[in-house]
């Protein structure tokens, strides 16, 4: 059974079509990437999925079927637009949210001593939402989308105003649930952090699916065929003029990329270049998905 499912869903706002014939499932167990740029369509299809807006048409499924109350409380939702109790204790305020999602208390106050613990919070676990850092505030934001231990959970820009360290703790934090079991969606611009993370991802442009798959699959397919070459000593790259079937080369911090012609294969060059000279590294060169990103966006919007 799919986490999530979304058959053909359509929605448009004043005539303006913001989600166009979308399909694609989440799999249980899974950190599924919702990619794409301001205004692609991001947060209406969370908007959508939580049933807070209904399609024009289409089918969604949440955990197999329409999404019910008793449903709801089985999904955690970290909001793009933050807002806590400005004057409640850090304690009370999970307790507070997880009873609000049919957790009994005192089941509630042992998970949220261990959620304070989990993040560095437990300390001021007595002190007022109001009295934090902007990143405190963001980490037990957080905190409150996962406190009544959901099966699903849907953060939308979870690193946010998060420094290094907190980052580190929070994308352990999401690796743990995924490795439970728990079905992760996240939304996100931080490419870097999505390539980390994600097992698959669904990129939208104009609220058009551009890109849906795993992660590794999209970066090979948006590859091109190209090398990346670490030579044992910088001054090898003169040797590369010697080697036939080479179009272009750029240098890279520590290393090469090759562009071999159309028909070369990498084990020619590879034994081209170990006959020459001492190799480090030699890989197939992979886009990250940040260049994936940008590059479909600029080319979907030359269309
Ligand atoms: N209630 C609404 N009424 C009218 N238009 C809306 C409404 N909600 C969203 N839109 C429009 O739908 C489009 C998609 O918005 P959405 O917030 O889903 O994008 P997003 O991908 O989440 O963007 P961002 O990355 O900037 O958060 C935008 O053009 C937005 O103006």
């Amino acid at each position: 059974m799919h986490a999530l499912e979304f058959k053909g869903v359509s929605k448009s706002f004043a005539e303006k079509n913001v989600i166009r014939d979308i399909s694609f499932s989440v799999e249980q167990g899974e950190i599924f990437g919702l990619l794409g740029p301001n205004g692609a369509g991001k947060t209406t299809l969370i908007r959508l999925l939580l049933d807070i807006i209904k399609p024009d048409s289409g089918e969604i499924r949440v955990f197999g079927d329409s999404l019910t109350a008793a449903g709801k409380d089985r999904i955690g939702y970290l909001p793009e637009e933050r807002g806590l109790y400005r004057k409640t204790k850090l304690l009370d305020t999970l307790v507070y949210l997880a009873q609000l999602k049919n957790v009994p208390k005192k089941e509630a106050q042992a998970n949220a001593e261990a959620l304070l613990k989990s993040l560095d919070l437990y300390e001021h676990r007595g002190k007022r939402v109001e009295e934090l850092s902007k990143g405190m505030q963001q980490k037990i934001q957080f905190l409150s989308s996962i406190i009544h231990d959901p099966e699903l959970i849907i953060l939308d820009e979870p690193f946010s105003g998060l420094d290094p360290v907190s980052t580190k703790t929070v994308k352990a934090k999401i690796l743990e649930y995924r490795n439970a079991g728990r079905t992760v969606i996240l939304s996100t611009h931080m490419m870097e952090q999505a390539q980390k993370l994600c097992d698959r991802i669904l990129m939208l442009n104009k609220g058009q699916r551009v890109l849906y798959g795993t992660v590794a699959g999209i970066r090979k397919e948006q590859g091109k065929n190209s090398l990346l070459v670490e030579f044992a000593e910088k001054e090898s790259l003169n040797i590369l003029q010697e080697i036939p079937g080479i179009r272009k080369i750029i240098e890279r911090e520590g290393s090469v990329e090759i562009f071999p012609e159309d028909g070369i294969r990498a084990q020619t060059v590879l034994q081209e270049l170990v006959r020459r000279t001492e190799i480090l590294r030699f890989e197939q060169a992979l886009p990250s998905l940040n260049e994936i990103f940008i590059e479909t966006v600029e080319r979907v919007s030359g269309e």
